[in-house]
Parts: structure tokens; sequence; C-alpha cells
């Protein structure tokens, strides 16, 4: 009698999320305090539309609109916890990343400047917890040597998100490709391309620099900041 065929072997979810990922855009639902679309209903139909529009993931603030987006859309959810407005805040502690797991994240987003954290703990032991929670880490990077750290401690993206936004990183109008294309050149984990990028054919240059995916948020799903943009191109 012939033997059974093996069983098919189980993909590695790290390695499928990154093929997932690969060439393709992520959208960023996020408004911020005191917007109209600060809502997790709004933001939930933000992230049905990215899904609808054709992204392959969705990047998405607070544990309640994690576990409200992971019911609803069917792609996977990058969460960050925002906490503040200065220093590291963005999934600031281990906390905050567990949190953000708990709610249904298939990867935490979390800031990895080497500034200190309010916990005292370091960007390090956030990935070891994220992993041994089975989630995976998008780092927040501002510098190359950030970027490079950053996956040397266990990241599994590493993305340009806080290029311009950090004491020290020179505040920039345009995406920081420059970054990209370092980064990738230097960094065996892929890279993500994060920050005013606005147009297509800015997404396509992150790509062509070496992203391996290109993460929009104002451009798509800002509607109060691209309003404001409108009326302040006006004469007058
Ligand atoms: C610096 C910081 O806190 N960035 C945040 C990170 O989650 C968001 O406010 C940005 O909207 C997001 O990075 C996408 O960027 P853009 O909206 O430029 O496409």
């Amino acid at each position: 009698m012939t033997p059974p065929p093996p069983p098919p072997l189980s993909p590695n979810p790290r390695q499928s999320l990154a093929a997932s990922l690969e060439g393709r855009l992520i959208v960023s639902c996020q408004a911020p305090p005191g917007d109209p679309m600060r809502h997790t209903g709004t933001l939930v139909r933000m992230a049905l539309a990215a899904e609808a529009g054709g992204a392959a993931a969705v990047r998405v603030n607070e544990p309640e609109v994690v576990a409200a987006t992971v019911a609803a859309v069917g792609l996977p959810v990058i969460g960050l916890w925002k906490d503040g407005d200065t220093g590291v805040y963005i999934t600031p502690s281990v906390r905050h990343a567990l949190a953000l797991v708990e709610a249904g994240a298939a990867v935490v987003a979390a800031d990895a400047t080497a500034r200190p954290r309010p916990d005292g703990s370091t960007f390090a032991d956030l990935v070891a917890a994220v992993h041994a929670a089975g989630a995976q880490v998008m780092a927040d990077v501002s510098t190359f040597h950030e970027g490079r750290e950053a996956a040397a401690q266990g990241a599994d993206l590493v993305a340009t998100t806080l290029s311009g936004y950090v004491p020290g990183s020179p505040r920039r109008t345009e995406p920081d490709l420059a970054l990209v294309a370092d980064l990738a050149a230097a960094i065996g984990v892929p890279v993500v391309a994060e920050g005013r990028i606005a147009t297509p054919a800015q997404a396509a240059a992150a790509l062509a620099a070496g992203a391996s995916s290109v993460v929009v948020g104002t451009a798509i799903t800002a509607p109060t900041a691209l309003t404001r943009l409108f009326v302040e191109g006006l004469p007058g």
C-alpha cells in the first residue's frame, strides 16, 4: 500500500505576512484628537474602504479601534497606541504593545528611536514581549542608525514613520526616500516607506527606492487636513 502523502508544510506566519505586503499599499486609518473622524465606527469604515480599494493591510490607532477593525475587516491590522504627543508616544511601553496584541493586531507598530521609554523598557524588551504573544513588530524610526539597531533587535519590519518628526530629524515636506534607500540596502528585514507620501507617483518612487511596501495616511484618510490644504491654497 502506498503511504499517504506528507501533510503540506505549515506556512511560516512571519514570512507569509511579509509576502502579503510585498510591493503593496498599507492604509493608515487614524484621526487626531478632536477630529470629527475620530470615531470607532467611522475609522472601521475607512478601513473597509481601504480593503475595497485593494490595500494589503491597515494601520490603526488604539486597542478599541484595533479590535473593531479586526472584527470587521479581512486585512492584517497593524496596531499602534499613541499616548501623548511628545517624546516616545507611539506604543511607548510593553503594556501598550501587549494590549494591541490582545486586541488582535497582527503587527504592533512602536517607536524604535533611541529616546527613553516611560516604563524604562528597551525596544528589544517590547520585541521580545510581542513575539512571545504571537505577533510581529514594525519599528517606527527616524534615522538610518535607529533602523539598523531596530532590525538587530528583532523588528520584523522597519518603517520610516518618524523621519522629520523627532528632535534632530529635520522637518520635511517630502517623503524621506533617501532613508528608505539607505535602509533597504543595509538591513535584512523589509523596509516600509511611511510619512508624507501624498501621490501614487511618490508611492511608486518609494518602492523603486527599495521599500517593500508603502503606508499612506493623510492623503487617503484625513478629510479635515485635506480640506484645510485646499482652503489654504485659495487666494485671499
Ligand atoms: C509622525 C506620526 O505620528 N505619524 C503617525 C503614525 O502612525 C501618523 O500620524 C501618520 O499619519 C502616519 O505615519 C502616516 O503618515 P502620513 O499621514 O504622512 O501619510
